[in-house]
């Protein structure tokens, strides 16, 4: 069993805290966060300067991605870190033939079918569906409810909103925007802002 502790200590950490508790995968240490509130029982270890301190312990980031961009990426980089931790809700459905990379967080009712691929510290919120054959890079946070069909692309640093479904079979540029409730029916390029159905560039 892993010694975990959680990167943040507001409302998608205690999901994450949640997940990792109901896993039954994890030994949980603490968190960490810039001011010293309240995580359940989890007691506070300090902010990130603290994290160099478990060289041994995983970590996972539990700040939530409301928005497209480097900030996920740029968060990791920053943060003196020498294992990453995937935790998995025990009611997420996730394919023996899908690949899941460090770091990333799927939550309950998501499903990620047969050879999907997801990078690193991504998010796959409550009740996302990431089909077969989706490969979703590092960093992308995939809303509740969003839809990834079959086959699809999405890059990295991607923010798919709430309920959005992206058509199986093409690809999204790294650090695209999709609004909630859109519906993307055709590739785009990096650094896309989406909204509406059809999906159109947002003005
Ligand atoms: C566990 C969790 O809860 S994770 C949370 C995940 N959260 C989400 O997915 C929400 C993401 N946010 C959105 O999708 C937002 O709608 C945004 C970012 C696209 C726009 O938000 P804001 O900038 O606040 O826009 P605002 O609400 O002021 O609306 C501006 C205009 O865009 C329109 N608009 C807003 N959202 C959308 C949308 N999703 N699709 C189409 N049009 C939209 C509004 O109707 C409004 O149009 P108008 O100027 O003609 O009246």
């Amino acid at each position: 069993m892993d010694d975990l502790i959680i990167i943040g200590g507001g409302e998608h950490a205690f999901v994450v805290y949640e997940a990792a508790l109901l896993s039954g995968q994890f030994n949980l240490v603490g968190f960490i966060d810039r001011q010293p509130v309240r995580l359940g029982e989890l007691p506070y270890l300090g902010t990130d300067e603290v994290a160099p301190n478990y060289p041994h312990v995983a970590f996972v980031i539990g700040i939530g991605t409301l928005q497209a961009g480097p900030a996920r990426a740029q968060m990791v980089g920053r943060m003196l870190v020498k294992r990453w931790a995937s935790v998995i809700h025990p009611r997420a459905i996730v394919s023996p033939s899908a690949r899941i990379g460090m770091g990333t967080v799927i939550l309950p009712g998501a499903i990620v079918n047969a050879r999907a691929v997801i990078g690193d510290h991504c998010i796959i919120n409550s009740g996302a569906i990431v089909e077969h054959d989706v490969r979703i890079g590092h960093c992308t946070h995939l809303s509740p409810g969003a839809v990834a069909g079959g086959g699809t692309e999405i890059g990295d640093n991607c923010f798919v909103g709430l309920g959005s479904r992206v058509r199986d079979h093409i690809a999204i540029g790294n650090d695209t925007s999709i609004a909630m409730g859109s519906v993307v029916t055709a590739s785009c390029p990096e650094g896309s802002v989406l909204s509406g159905v059809p999906a159109k560039p947002r003005g």
